[in-house]
């Protein structure tokens, strides 16, 4: 049996009490223990998650020259393409076998957002790219959506708590590419063991084997889904605010053996972040005598800012 407990979002969506009950004490049970989750039932369609990998897959074979075009300047990987081993985990400077994309928000009805935040970047050669990860991308912020509604009805706040800050906030939808493996590599494997920065991460293609999670006991366990299944995880972000109750999850993207060196991994995690002037501030109810507070008060955009730097993305 998996580590990672399952749940089914519809549950949470029914109009049956008992269900919605049962989905929130789930999800908040899993989330105070191992952190993660495998959830079913959420917005993605089978056609839509065919498309957007046929899609990454076509980009990721460019030639490099080509992918380097889209690479941009000084937006600290926030948008468009992040080449091979320029990303390492915090604490490390070994950079992760990987290269990716961004993905950003569409903002809807807020200009000055608008203009704080960088413009997705178009792929000219592919006339469906832009418009499947803009979908994939809505999606996924829906599913996310009705998490967080599950997890502030567990931390006793109104359901509608996170909904304000998630609006327009600065979620990434990021399709990585971890290439075949060559040579030997040196103290670097496929990404280094990291918590996420954001409030929660929904990740696309966990049902290979790769991705592990860090237990209680300090063990790695293999997070594995079902292929309709997402997996999906508390980030830093979310653990501040709740003063560790919800628990960010350390966890890696191991090399594959020897005889699987040849192939490629493919994932795509969703991170959602709220709008940087979200305060971070651990909640009143989350703070106690037996729970002293653990974290210094910051915004969001304090938070991302500081981490960017961190994991190599921007210069100090
Ligand atoms: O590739 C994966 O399965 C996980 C990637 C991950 O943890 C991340 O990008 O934060
Ligand atoms: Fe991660």
């Amino acid at each position: 049996m998996s580590s990672i407990p399952s749940v089914n979002l519809q549950e949470f969506l029914s109009d049956d009490k008992t269900q919605k009950e049962k989905f929130i004490k789930e999800i908040g049970s899993a989330f105070e223990n191992i952190g993660f989750v495998a959830l079913s039932g959420h917005f993605l369609s089978d056609e839509l998650v065919a498309d957007l990998y046929e899609e990454i897959k076509i980009f990721f074979n460019q030639p490099q020259e080509l992918k380097d075009s889209y690479e941009i300047e000084g937006i600290g990987g926030q948008r468009g393409y992040t080449s091979f081993g320029k990303e390492h985990a915090k604490g490390k400077k070994e950079g992760d076998l990987k290269e990716f994309w961004h993905f950003g928000q569409y903002v809807e009805n807020d200009p000055k957002l608008e203009a704080e935040y960088p413009d997705n970047v178009i792929v000219k050669e592919q006339p469906k790219f832009n418009a499947v990860g803009k979908e994939t991308f809505k999606m996924l912020e829906k599913t996310a959506k009705y998490v967080l509604r599950a997890l502030a009805l567990h931390l006793n706040l109104e359901e509608t708590y996170f909904d304000d800050y998630i609006k327009n906030g600065n979620s990434i939808l990021r399709p990585i590419h971890y290439p075949p493996i060559k040579d030997e590599p040196k103290n670097a494997v496929r990404a280094a063991a990291h918590g996420d920065i954001n409030l929660i991460t929904l990740l696309m293609g966990a049902h290979g084997k790769g991705l592990q999670v860090k237990n209680h006991n300090g063990e790695w366990v293999d997070a594995i889904a079902r292929p309709d299944q997402l997996m999906i995880n508390v980030g830093d972000m979310l653990s501040r605010l709740t003063n560790n109750k919800l628990k960010s999850t350390i966890h890696q993207v191991v090399n594959p053996p020897k005889e699987l060196w040849g192939t490629s991994r493919y994932s795509i995690p969703f991170f959602m972040h709220p709008v940087s002037e979200m305060p971070l501030n651990c909640l009143e109810n989350c703070v106690d005598e037996n729970n002293p507070k653990q974290f210094d008060d910051i915004t969001a955009g304090e938070f991302l800012h500081e981490r960017l730097i961190e994991l190599g993305l921007i210069k100090k």
